[in-house]
């Protein structure tokens, strides 16, 4: 344990990044290189709760920019994120990794209804707990389901991983000039109003002052090293 910084985090991962080179879904390799990054955090004792996006199958604003009422379509991302939360399960038990997922919507049949007391009773024993369904609530997404269960299980830092290496001063993808910050303030996120994750998660973040982290999901061994303590991505921070 004493070569990790932290005992509990929260892992946000990116529903999109989990395609990897495919075009809708899931790439297999994806969980796989997830689980083989926390596996030894993970035997080290640290404490993993994660939350994943739904991103690679369906998100709410795609289906009500076709039309969809919007409460529906954000409906079906939020099972989408079910969908994404069973393969990481699966991925993670047969890497040896006990895991339950716990869904904000019930599902009796597939997983355990999430109650905040269960969960950390989950976690204190050693096994990845998976928040599935987002908040439950539609108008919602992962981003603020992830900073919401971070804050409700006493995580010290919300980490998330995604398609891109960090926090730029515009959208890396559409400027690839745009400069990466090593360290920004929760206020300077939302005053620039940087999308690389949702005002509604950054203002629960600056609140309750936990600390997020971003990185690319696709780097080997990043998740390993972001858990012991290295600054890798961009860490949001206090002023
Ligand atoms: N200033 C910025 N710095 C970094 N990334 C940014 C910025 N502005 C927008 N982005 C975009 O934010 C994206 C990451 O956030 P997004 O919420 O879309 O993904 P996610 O939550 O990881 O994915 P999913 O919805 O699939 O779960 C990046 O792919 C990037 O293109
Ligand atoms: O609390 C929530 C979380 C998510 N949704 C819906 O799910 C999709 C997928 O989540 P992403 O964060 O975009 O990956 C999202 O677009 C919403 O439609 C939700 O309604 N409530």
């Amino acid at each position: 344990m004493s070569d990790y910084k932290y005992k509990r985090v929260l892992l946000k991962l990116s529903g999109e990044a989990l395609m990897g080179s495919k075009e809708f879904g899931i790439d297999p390799g994806v969980p796989q290189k997830i689980a083989d990054d926390i596996k030894a955090a993970h035997e080290a004792g640290v404490q993993i709760a994660v939350v994943v996006g739904g991103g690679n199958i369906f998100r709410g604003l795609s289906g009500a920019a076709a039309g969809m009422d919007r409460a529906q379509g954000d409906n079906m991302g939020m099972l989408a994120t079910v969908i994404n939360s069973l393969a990481l399960q699966d991925t993670f038990e047969h890497n040896g990794m006990e895991c339950r997922v716990m869904s904000a919507i019930e599902m009796h049949a597939i997983s355990e209804t999430y109650i905040r007391r269960r969960a950390i009773r989950h976690l204190e024993k050693g096994r990845i707990t998976i928040f599935a369904a987002g908040t439950g609530n539609p108008y919602f997404t992962t981003d603020t389901a992830a900073a919401l269960r971070a804050c409700e299980i006493g995580a010290e830092v919300l980490m998330k991983a995604t398609k891109v290496d960090g926090i730029y001063d515009m959208d890396p993808v559409s400027h690839p000039e745009a400069k990466k910050f090593d360290t920004i303030s929760y206020m300077e996120v939302l005053n620039r109003d940087l999308h690389v994750m949702d005002a509604t998660a950054t203002a629960l973040c600056h609140d309750n002052h936990m600390p997020i982290m971003v990185f690319n999901l696709d780097e080997k061994g990043i998740f390993d090293r972001a858990l012991r303590g290295e600054s890798v991505g961009t860490t949001v921070v206090d002023e």
